[in-house]
């Protein structure tokens, strides 16, 4: 690609830049959020979104959490991961000492659902879930938490405290404006579905369990 053109779409990809595009309260069994609805367009139906708690200090070190999407996990109980788990706790420690919880439409590790049920079939037959990524042709992660900086910056967050286990995400965040100043783990009991996900996500991801 020329010069000139690398530029122009370098230029284009910097403007795409998501918007906070409506927002409400949300009352919860946790406590009172603020939802809002990021995307570039307000025609998207899958937006980002952020809860903010009512208590939340903005300005102070923000208890945060960057949740990827896991239907299967938080809305329908799947025991196959800790993502429902998780995220109930994320919206309960928000609530009890203000904080942000950050929806990510990033299904399956940025698989998407239907490449997801996919790798779990892989899994079934002997695959872990990173070789099952693989196998489908995918990163064994395929995220990009860029998304969260831009959220938090919008909402005018500086200095955050990471609720997560997650290497990757900590270093997400190493040459932006938003600092990381504490991590704080997120550990869920294992169940016997999910033992192996939790050994490899520890094992080959790094993460910290
Ligand atoms: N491709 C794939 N995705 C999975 C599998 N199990 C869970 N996921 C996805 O993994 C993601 C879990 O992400 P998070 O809740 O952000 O947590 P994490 O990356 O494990 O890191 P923590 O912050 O430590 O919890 C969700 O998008 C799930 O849909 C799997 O076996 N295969
Ligand atoms: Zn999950």
């Amino acid at each position: 690609m020329a010069k000139v053109e690398e530029e122009l779409l370098f230029m284009k990809i910097k403007e795409n830049r998501l918007v906070r595009q409506a927002e409400a309260l949300i009352p919860t069994p946790w406590g009172n959020f603020r939802m809002g609805a990021y995307a570039e367009d307000s025609e998207d139906w899958m937006p980002h979104l952020a809860l903010v708690s009512e208590n939340c200090d903005l300005n102070a070190p923000v208890l945060t959490r960057l949740h990827s999407e896991c239907i299967t996990g938080d809305l329908f109980g799947s025991k196959r991961c800790d993502c429902g788990e998780q995220l109930a706790y994320a919206l309960h420690k928000a609530a009890e000492e203000g904080g942000i919880v950050l929806y990510l439409r990033q299904e399956g590790r940025g698989i998407g659902i239907i490449n997801k049920l996919k790798a779990y079939n892989l899994q079934d037959i002997g695959l872990n879930t990173i070789d099952a990524n693989l196998h489908l042709g995918f990163e064994a992660d395929a995220r990009d938490y860029g998304i969260a900086i831009e959220m938090l910056e919008d909402l005018g967050v500086h200095e955050i405290k990471l609720l997560t286990n997650n290497p990757d995400k900590i270093e997400a965040f190493e040459d932006s404006k938003v600092k990381v100043i504490k991590r704080i783990p997120i550990i869920i009991e294992p169940n016997a579905d999910n033992r192996e996900y939790l050994r490899t996500k520890q094992d080959f991801m790094g993460h910290m369990l």
